[in-house]
C-alpha cells in the first residue's frame, strides 16, 4: 500500500479484516514527513519480497502503545525513564531478596526461635507465609493502583517491607518471624504486581519488553546477593538477623527516591489531572513536540473512558466481566494464569526456598555454595532470556526449556532414587552415606534445571501485560500474578512434606509429569507473540489459540523490524490523521 493512503481496517496474516467495533478498534494513519519517506521506503522493501499483505502501519488509536511509537520512533530513551525504571526495579529486587535469603536463613537459625530446633512444618510455614502475605497483596493491587495510584502502592508496599523486616530481626519467638515473614509478603505482593505494571506504563513500547526483563533480572539477581550473603554470614553469630535486616536499605532507598519522583501518566489521566500527565510525558519524551504530547494524552484520555462505569467498583466490575465473556480475553486468561501457574507448580521455588536443606541431605558440607551456583545460574540465564526473548520467540524459548526441565527432573528423581533418602519426622535418612556420584549427578541435573526453567518458564509468564488489551489488562495482570502466588504458596508449604510422605524420587518424578503436561499445554496454547502488535495479539487470540497463524505473522514482524532498521529514520513530529 502506498504511504499516505487511508485505511480502515487492519488485516491478519491470513488476510481477514480485523473486526472493526466501532468503541474498541479505531485507526489512524501516523505519518511525518521524513518518516512517511522512510515508511514508504520500508513498506517498498516487503512489498518486493511480496511480504506485506498486511498493514503494519496501522495502529489502533485506543491503546497508549501507538503514540509512543510516534513519539520514540526517532528518539532514544531519555534519562528520566531510565532512572524510574530503576527506581520501580527495586521492588522487583525486594521480590528476589526477601524470597532468597530464607533458604539460608532456614540453616541458619538454629535454636534462636523459641530455644528450638525448627521442624520440617515450622520451616514450611516461615517460607510459605511471606507467599501468603503476596497472595492476598498481589489480589487487591491490582485495584489499589487504580484507586490511589501506583506511586502510591509502592510507598505503602515499602512499608510493609520495613515492619515486617523489623519484626523478623528482632524475633526471638516461631510466631513473632511468622508474624513479620507475612507483612513483608504484603510489600512483595505489592511490588510483584506494580513494578512491571509502572514500568510498562512509562516505557516506550519499543523497548517495553526488555524493560520487564530489566525486573526480572533484578529479581533473580536479588534471590543471587541473598544466597551470597546468606552464605557469607552463615557462621556468624545472628548473621540472619543481619541478613534480614539488610532488607531494610533498598527499601528506604525507594521510598526516599519515589517521595521525589512522579506517578505513571495513566494514572493522572485516570484522575483527570492532565497538567501532571502532560509534565511527566514531556519529561519522558525530551525531543516530543507539544502537539504529539497534546495527542498523547487525548489518546490516554480515550484509553480511560474506554472502560464503562462511572465510579471505580462499577468499572473494576465491568473490567471482570469483560475480561470473561469475551472471547480473546478469556484465552488470554488462561495462558497468562497457565503460564505462571505451570512456573510454580513445576517446583523451582521449592529448590529456590529448601535447596540448602536438599544439598545438606545429600552430603554437601557447604550446601550454601552449591545454592549460590544454583541462584547464579538462574540469574545468568535470564540474561539469555533477556537477549533471546525477542529474537529467538517466547514460544520456542519454552518450548526448549520445559522439555530441558522435564528431562533434568525425571534424571533427579532416578539419582535420588539410588541415594535412597527417607524423611522420617525430623531427620533425613540416607542408605549410602556422604558424598556420592549420585549427589554430583543431582547437583548437576539441578543446575540443568535451573538454566532451562531460566531461560523460559522463569521469564515468559512475566510478559503477562501482552495479552491483555488494555481496558482489561489490570484485572488481567492481577489475576495472572495471583495464580502466581498461590502456586508458590501451595509448593512451598508442601514440598519438604511431599519428601517425607512420597520420597524426594516421587517428588522430582511428580515435577518431571507435571513439566510434561505443561509443555503440551503450552505447544497446543502458546502462539508466538514476539514482534507482534498488541492489536495483533487481540486478533490472534480471536477464535482460538492460532499457533500456526502466529509464527507466520511473527515471522513477518521480525523480517519488518530487521529491514526497518537498516534504514535511517530523521527526527520528525508531525502527525497526519487520516
Ligand atoms: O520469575 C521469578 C523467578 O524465576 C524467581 O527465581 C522465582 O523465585 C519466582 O517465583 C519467579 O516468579
Amino acid at each position: 500500500m502506498a504511504s499516505g493512503e487511508s485505511t480502515s481496517s487492519l488485516q491478519d496474516s491470513a488476510g481477514n479484516s480485523m473486526p472493526k467495533d466501532g468503541e474498541d478498534m479505531q485507526y489512524k494513519r501516523i505519518e511525518g514527513l521524513t518518516h512517511s519517506t522512510s515508511v514508504a521506503r520500508f513498506e517498498e522493501e516487503i512489498d518486493d519480497k511480496g511480504e506485506n499483505k498486511d498493514n503494519v502501519l496501522i495502529k489502533p488509536v485506543n491503546d497508549e502503545d501507538d503514540t509512543s511509537v510516534m513519539i520514540t520512533f526517532n528518539q532514544g530513551i531519555s534519562p528520566f525513564i531510565i532512572v524510574l525504571t530503576f527506581v520501580a526495579s527495586i521492588s522487583g529486587f525486594m521480590f528476589g531478596y526477601d524470597t532468597g535469603y530464607i533458604s539460608s536463613a532456614l540453616i541458619s537459625i538454629g535454636k534462636d526461635l523459641d530455644n528450638k530446633e525448627l521442624t520440617y512444618g515450622g520451616k514450611e510455614i516461615l517460607t510459605a507465609a511471606t507467599s501468603l502475605g503476596a497472595l492476598i497483596a498481589g489480589l487487591l493491587a491490582g485495584v489499589a493502583a487504580d484507586l490511589y495510584g501506583r506511586k502510591t502502592c509502592i510507598l505503602f508496599s515499602n512499608v510493609m517491607f520495613c515492619i515486617g523486616a523489623i519484626l523478623q530481626t528482632a524475633a526471638f519467638s516461631f510466631w513473632q518471624m511468622a508474624a513479620g515473614r507475612l507483612v513483608m509478603g504484603f510489600g512483595v505482593g505489592i511490588g510483584s504486581l506494580i513494578s512491571p505494571l509502572f514500568i510498562s506504563e512509562i516505557a516506550p513500547k519499543m523497548i517495553r519488553g526488555r524493560l520487564t526483563v530489566i525486573n526480572s533480572l533484578w529479581l533473580t539477581g536479588g534471590q543471587l546477593i541473598a544466597y551470597g550473603l546468606g552464605a557469607g554470614l552463615n557462621h556468624v553469630h545472628n548473621g540472619w538477623r543481619i541478613l534480614v535486616g539488610l532488607s531494610l536499605i533498598p527499601t528506604v532507598i525507594q521510598f526516599t527516591c519515589f517521595l521525589f519522583l512522579p506517578d505513571t501518566p495513566r494514572y493522572y489521566v485516570m484522575k483527570g489531572n492532565l497538567e501532571k500527565a502532560s509534565e511527566v510525558l514531556r519529561k519522558s519524551y525530551r525531543d516530543a513536540s507539544d502537539e504529539i504530547i497534546e495527542q498523547k494524552v487525548k489518546e490516554l484520555m480515550e484509553l480511560n473512558n474506554s472502560i464503562p462505569g462511572k465510579t471505580v467498583p462499577r468499572k473494576v466490575w465491568n473490567m471482570l466481566r469483560e475480561l470473561h465473556t469475551k472471547p480473546a480475553n478469556l484465552r488470554a486468561l488462561i495462558i497468562g494464569c497457565g503460564l505462571q501457574g505451570i512456573q510454580q507448580f513445576t517446583g523451582w521455588n521449592s529448590l529456590m526456598y529448601f535447596s540448602g536443606t536438599i544439598f545438606e541431605t545429600v552430603g554437601f558440607k557447604n550446601s550454601s555454595a552449591v545454592s549460590i551456583v544454583v541462584s547464579g545460574t538462574n540469574f545468568v540465564f535470564t540474561l539469555v532470556a533477556f537477549f533471546s526473548i525477542d529474537k529467538i520467540g517466547r514460544r520456542r524459548i519454552l518450548l526448549i526449556g520445559l522439555p530441558g526441565m522435564t528431562i533434568a527432573l525425571v534424571i533427579c528423581s532416578i539419582a535420588f532414587h539410588f541415594i535412597g533418602i527417607k524423611f522420617v519426622g525430623n531427620t533425613a535418612e540416607v542408605t549410602h552415606t556422604g558424598f556420592s556420584s549420585w549427589g554430583i549427578v543431582i547437583i548437576v541435573f539441578i543446575i540443568l534445571f535451573a538454566a532451562f526453567y531460566a531461560l523460559g518458564i522463569g521469564t515468559v509468564p512475566w510478559q503477562q501485560s501482552e495479552l491483555f488489551p488494555q481496558n482489561v489488562r489490570g484485572v488481567g495482570t492481577s489475576l495472572a500474578t495471583a495464580t502466581n502466588w498461590a502456586g508458590c504458596l501451595v509448593i512451598s508449604s508442601t514440598f519438604l512434606t511431599m519428601l517425607q510422605n512420597i520420597t524426594p524420587s516421587g517428588t522430582f518424578a511428580f515435577f518431571a509429569a507435571l513439566a510434561c503436561v505443561s509443555t503440551v499445554f503450552c505447544y497446543f496454547c502458546y502462539p508466538e507473540l514476539s514482534g507482534l502488535e498488541l492489536e495483533e495479539i487481540q486478533t490472534i487470540l480471536q477464535d482460538g489459540f492460532n499457533i500456526k497463524e502466529s509464527q507466520i505473522l511473527a515471522k513477518k514482524r521480525k523480517q519488518q523490524i530487521a529491514t526497518m532498521s537498516q534504514l535511517k529514520f530523521e527526527p520528525t513530529h508531525e502527525i497526519v490523521e487520516a
